[in-house]
């Protein structure tokens, strides 16, 4: 009894010492983290909550103006913590560059990113590492740009078909309408055969992109739901997880009828003439490479590229089209440029026009500096790594505001002014080379820049040779498009992207 009772107290003293052990362990951790968090400027950080209060009642309209209120004012390295996760951001071009150029921040965190697993675990923006490498190695070939050379005549169509389509002198969102513009240049620059009979499919699956983004939105700030177990019992989880089959299905009806397109080409250099496009690659690796394919790899880099394709280029083009009309004389210049380029023909856009356009060109570009499509990218640091003159601790997120890089002051003159002409050669050949980056930086930079400018100039071009977009008394000006921009991965405007288009023929018949 007495020997039982002293291996017992024997226990219970082992236990109670190692419980001691493994707390003084985590304080000693914590207190090491609280230090090295708390000499990074950032507003101040209650213990244990850090500033968790300041997202306590952020909505998906209020996020990002949220966000830019805690990191907002300063322009140099900062950071915040929800309870003890901290996050630290850049904003500054010069910081931006010190961590694009170092191999230590080549990853993307956790943070948000594992968020997308629930659609894709293996898609090109959130691996990392080899498997990262071997991927982007295996899909460049499909943004060779003779590739894409082929690809401005569908952009070209579809922008009729855009035109066609719209709901002239009345007000309307214009999302839905370049969503399937989108929808279509993805899935007809992907087949060669007809898709038509994907559309309505695609177009559900659009749907279920916008829930899940607002999903990401409605996780990120919230610890709790972190995790998929849990944000899996949600109401939205649940009906996330049931509409997932929506896009799975179509993707993967899309795939097979790709295969059999692939397998019918009669001969090989019949294949050699089709077979260069991105799903051409995706499903013909080169040889050695195929162990890539396993699995649900392809589908996974499907749904990843539909997603970054159609997200990101809507988001453009409708901050184009809501600023288009609200700067009548930016606008006329548009004008008088197509008709320069295009006179009173009727033709396609070409390639070689593409080059002419330059003021729509620079539009653009001004565009996506003031209301980038992705105003946020992450990297992971691994250990605990010297950034900017700060430790930052192992296993912390560091987010780029894109957003606050295209509107330092040190780096733009008047950065909340429209000037497309900032971009004219003479006035960009100083800037420093991370100041504008819409696209991001170095080797994680967007493998489809190239695609999505042919696609927004051929687009532009095609719809605006035919209507004029006028303001529809919601904003009044940039600074309220600026006060009501919000993201989930993708910025766009709080309330719908609402415009309203007026045949230009028509105009000259009143
Ligand atoms: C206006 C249009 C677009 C913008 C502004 C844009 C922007 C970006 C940005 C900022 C990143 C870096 C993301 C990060 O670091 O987390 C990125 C990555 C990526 N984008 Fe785009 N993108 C656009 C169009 C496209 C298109 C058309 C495609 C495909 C056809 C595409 C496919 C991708 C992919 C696959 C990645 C991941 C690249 C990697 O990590 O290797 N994007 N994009």
């Amino acid at each position: 009894m007495s020997l039982l009772t002293a291996v017992t107290g024997v226990t219970a003293l082992a236990v109670v010492v190692g419980v001691v052990v493994l707390l003084a362990r985590y304080l000693r951790s914590y207190l090491h983290f609280r230090k090295l968090e708390l000499a990074i400027p950032g507003p101040p950080s209650l213990f244990l909550l850090g500033n968790a209060l300041s997202f306590c009642v952020v909505t998906p309209d209020t996020v990002m103006r949220t966000l830019l209120a805690v990191i907002g004012g300063r322009r140099q390295i900062t950071r915040f913590s929800l309870f003890n996760n901290l996050t630290v951001w850049l904003q500054d071009p010069e910081e931006v560059e010190e961590m694009v150029r170092s191999k230590k921040f080549a990853d993307k965190p956790s943070f948000i990113y594992s968020l997308l697993h629930i659609i894709a675990k293996k898609g090109l923006i959130q691996l990392n590492g080899a498997e990262w490498k071997a991927h982007r190695k295996w899909l460049q070939p499909g943004f060779n740009v003779n590739v894409l050379h082929r690809f401005v005549d569908i952009f070209s169509e579809e922008g009729r078909a855009f035109v066609e389509r719209v709901e002239a002198d009345r007000d309307v969102d214009v999302i839905t309408n370049l969503k399937k513009a989108s929808v279509r240049n993805f899935l007809r620059t992907s087949m060669s055969s007809d898709t038509s009979e994907y559309e309505d499919e695609a177009m559900d699956c659009c749907a279920f992109l916008e829930l899940f983004l607002r999903s990401i939105n409605n996780r990120s700030f919230n610890p709790i739901l972190w995790s998929d177990r849990v944000f899996a019992w949600t109401p939205l989880g649940k009906r996330v997880h049931k509409d997932k089959q929506v896009i799975d299905k179509l993707c993967n009806r899309f795939i097979e009828k790709k295969r059999a397109e692939i397998g019918s080409f009669k001969n090989d250099s019949d294949f050699e003439q089709a077979r260069k496009t991105l799903m051409d690659i995706m499903l013909d690796p080169p040889t050695g490479s195929q162990e890539l394919t396993e699995g649900n790899a392809i589908l996974d880099e499907f749904i990843t590229f539909f997603g970054a394709n159609v997200e990101t280029t809507v988001s453009a083009l409708g901050w184009t089209l809501k600023v288009l009309s609200l700067l009548p004389d930016v606008q006329q210049r548009v004008h008088a440029e197509l008709d320069s380029v295009f006179g009173d023909s009727d033709r396609s856009v070409s390639v070689e026009d593409l080059a002419e356009l330059q003021y729509l060109n620079r539009v653009i570009k001004e565009v996506m500096r003031m209301f980038p499509a992705i105003p946020f990218i992450g990297r992971h640091c691994y250990e605990e790594t010297k950034l900017c003159g700060h430790t930052i601790p192992a296993g912390t997120p560091v987010f780029i505001s894109i957003y606050g890089v295209h509107r330092d002051p040190r780096h733009w003159d008047r950065p909340e002014q429209f000037d497309p002409d900032r971009f004219l050669p003479e006035r960009s050949k100083d800037r420093h080379p991370c100041a504008y980056m819409p696209f991001s930086m170095g080797p994680r930079k967007c493998i489809g820049d190239t695609y999505a400018v042919m696609n927004m100039t051929t687009f532009l071009a095609t719809a605006l040779r035919d209507l004029e977009v006028l303001p529809v008394g919601d904003h009044k000006d940039l600074q309220s498009l600026t006060d009501n921009m919000t993201f989930d991965l993708s910025s766009h405007l709080v309330g719908g992207t609402r415009v309203r288009f007026r045949r230009r023929g028509a105009k000259a018949a009143h």
